[in-house]
């Protein structure tokens, strides 16, 4: 970055006070030897004092005591003149000289833990007790007054610190930047504080939804494009990891629509305990399926639809292995996103210059998703087949012979896989793998004609089916007995649910109802 030497400010007198003592010596350090005076507070000014680097207490300048167990630190009128005093105003610079207060050039400040302290399971009153008072006011102040002021938040700006200071201060563009970081700082930690008590703490009502939603993003990266190249788009991160942070091994930069799938992907592959690989095209499975391991499961799910998969996404629940490298590399595929690579495995990925090579480690763990919709959002709790009727042991038999747990295994997993198929969504599937999908259709009649037709006559014989809603006509269902399926299991729950189950009797299949439904759009 070039300085703009008109507007570099000198650093004569630091003010220190810091909850995060990383990197505090050799700040400090430097700052004297730079011949910068620093002021700071209680075991700030301890450690500066301990390292052997001069430095003057706040109840010295103040005349104060700190107290009420640190809660009244730097909340005196000294200390706050001397940061929001604006020196190009000569009436500022006059004031301070007729009341003796010293500007300050620089604040180092970084707040008490009040979001660790809530994730430690910490109790009401040490959460509250970590919420910083006097930190972020000086914090702001600093940041109202970067004409005059520098502010620093973060350690890991210690270094560009000392490198202003030994270059003779931080430019006006520097300075605003830092502010701009201040802001950002104060507003994470405010929205951390007002969540707490709108979730939590002083929760409105019982309804499990809190009153105030705050959430605070950092961006991440500009991308190139959105959804289509007119669109702009960039990344950003709540600091929760997940897939937004995963770490990129090898290939291009990822697209909007690259995260979209990918998203979509790892939802599919982590809905299975046993290895699994999910391979995704515009948010919906082509291909989805368990295995002894995770190069068997990626080729049975390559099976269900290989003329689809061709510059599909794929998540693997498992690390990668070689084998299953070898087999991707064979084919084009966008982005792989796993939670780890056996050794050699991105080697032999990486033989593709284009695949897209992700790390993201565990399962995606988002407790809520909020939806933006026009002047608002709405908030659902996550859906991850928590419900009752995701678990066989609760489903009911509506018609036919119960089926063998082998056979009860393989509706199960139609049932799971189904879910990670958009809205009107028929699944069928075969020895733990899709083999024909009906997806995002505006009546199930056709999401079933789709599966059948993708399955082709012999897959789909024979074959376990799912629905991720109730059938509201047996024509839908007619369609699945039609082509020779085994079993299928739905919801249930229509008012024709009769005339459902009677055309399953007729047709010799078994049903189960699940009682939960796993709409996904
Ligand atoms: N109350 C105050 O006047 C006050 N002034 C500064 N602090 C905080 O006290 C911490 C540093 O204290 P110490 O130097 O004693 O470790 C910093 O995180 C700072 O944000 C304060 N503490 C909390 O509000």
């Amino acid at each position: 970055m070039s300085v703009n030497t008109d507007t570099v400010k000198p650093i004569r007198r630091a003010l220190v006070s810091v909850y995060d003592k990383t990197g505090l010596e050799d700040l400090a350090r430097g700052l004297h030897e730079a011949g910068v005076e620093l002021v700071s507070t209680g075991s700030t000014a301890g450690k500066i004092a301990a390292a052997g680097v001069p430095v003057t207490k706040v109840e010295e300048l103040t005349g104060f005591p700190e107290c009420l167990d640190g809660r009244v630190k730097t909340l005196h009128p000294r200390v706050h003149a001397g940061i929001l005093a604006d020196l190009r105003l000569e009436s500022h610079r006059e004031q301070l000289a007729e009341l003796g207060v010293e500007p300050f050039d620089l604040v180092v400040v970084n707040l008490y833990p009040f979001r660790e302290t809530v994730a430690s399971g910490a109790t009401p009153d040490e959460c509250v007790e970590q919420i910083d008072i006097g930190g972020p006011s000086m914090v702001r102040a600093a940041a109202k007054n970067h004409p005059s002021v520098a502010i620093v938040t973060s350690p890991e700006r210690y270094g560009d610190v000392l490198a202003a200071v030994r270059s003779g201060g931080f430019d006006l563009t520097a300075r605003k930047r830092l502010a701009g970081e201040a802001f950002r700082h104060t507003a994470a930690y405010d929205v951390a504080v007002a969540s707490w008590f709108a979730d939590d703490y002083a929760a409105a009502d019982d309804s499990g939804f809190p009153g105030f939603l705050g959430a605070t993003y950092e961006r991440n990266n500009v991308l190139r494009y959105g959804e289509n190249p007119h669109q702009g788009a960039a990344l950003y991160v709540d600091g929760t990891g997940g897939l937004a942070e995963a770490e990129q091994l090898h290939g291009k930069e990822m697209s909007y629509n690259n995260y979209t799938d990918t998203d979509a992907a790892r939802r599919a592959a982590y809905d299975h305990d046993e290895p699994c690989v999910a391979i995704i095209k515009h948010a919906n499975p082509c291909g989805i399926a368990i295995g002894a391991d995770v190069a068997e499961a990626h080729r049975k799910a390559h099976a269900c639809d290989p003329l689809s998969a061709f510059g599909g996404v794929i998540a693997v629940n498992r690390p990668v292995t070689v084998e299953l490298a070898e087999q991707v590399a064979e084919i084009f595929t966008e982005v792989i996103v796993a939670p780890a690579y056996e050794d050699g495995a991105v080697e032999v990925l990486a033989r593709k210059k284009n695949i897209r090579v992700l790390r993201a480690e565990g399962a995606p763990a988002n407790p809520v998703e909020v939806k933006p919709i026009d002047g608002g959002a709405l908030l659902q709790v996550t859906d991850r087949l928590q419900a009752d009727g995701d678990d066989p042991a609760n489903w009911t038999l509506a018609t036919g012979d119960a089926l063998s747990d082998g056979e009860l295994a393989e509706l199960s997993f139609a049932w799971k896989a189904c879910r990670a198929v958009k809205s009107n969504a028929i699944l069928l599937a075969k020895d733990g793998a899709s083999v024909g999908v009906g997806m995002g259709q505006v009546n199930r009649v056709d999401s079933a004609k789709l599966a059948v037709e993708r399955a082709g006559e012999e897959r789909a014989r024979g074959s376990y089916a799912a629905s991720d809603a109730f059938f509201p006509f047996p024509d839908g269902l007619e369609i699945l007995t039609a082509a020779g399926v085994k079993a299928v299991v739905q919801p249930g729950g229509s008012v024709r649910d009769e005339l459902v189950v009677e055309a399953a009797a007729k047709a010799g299949v078994t049903m189960y109802f699940t009682g939960t439904r796993h709409f996904f759009h």
